[in-house]
């Protein structure tokens, strides 16, 4: 089922300090903030030669990312992303073996513009899963 890794996400409470590490330290390209509202995040990524880092700041006060950073102040990596061939058939697989998807389990647009999901940490080796239409 699971295919390329598309990217690895790391919170950060500061996405411009992020941005200078990865840029002026470690000479990454790394792209311009978009804010994903419907997301609560601003998200940049550093794209590498085999997949992408995916920087995520908190956006609104709402944000599914603000206890994460208050438990990892430093910040931390947050989830995976792996790419699928088809999300829906992929969700109700997983469904069907009692893993349990976030948000109402209906996908939603991603930064990529393609439709994404999230699965629980708690069902993947403790960590937050995303699944992402290739
Ligand atoms: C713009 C889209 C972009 C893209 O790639 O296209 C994105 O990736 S958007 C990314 C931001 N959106 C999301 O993360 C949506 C899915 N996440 C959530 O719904 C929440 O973050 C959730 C439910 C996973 C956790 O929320 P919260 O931390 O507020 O819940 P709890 O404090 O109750 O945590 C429950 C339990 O899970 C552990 N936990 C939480 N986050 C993570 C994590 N990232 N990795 C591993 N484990 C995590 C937390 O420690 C709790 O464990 P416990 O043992 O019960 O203390
Ligand atoms: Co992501």
């Amino acid at each position: 089922m699971i295919g390329r890794l598309n990217h690895v996400a790391i919170a950060v409470r500061d996405l411009a300090a992020a941005t200078r590490i990865y840029r002026d330290t470690l000479g990454a390209e790394v792209s311009a903030p978009v804010p994903q509202p419907e997301h609560g995040v601003t998200v940049v990524f550093v794209n590498l030669p085999n997949t992408k880092i995916e920087f995520l700041e908190p956006l609104g006060e709402n944000s599914p990312i603000r206890a994460f950073l208050d438990r990892n102040p430093d910040g931390a990596i947050h989830h995976l992303c792996y790419e699928v061939e088809d999300i829906h058939a992929a969700r109700d697989k997983l469904v069907g073996q009692g893993a349990r998807v976030l948000g109402g389990g209906e996908p939603k647009i991603g930064a990529h513009g393609k439709p994404v999901l999230f699965l629980h940490p708690k069902d993947f080796c403790g960590t937050l899963t995303e699944l992402e239409q290739a």
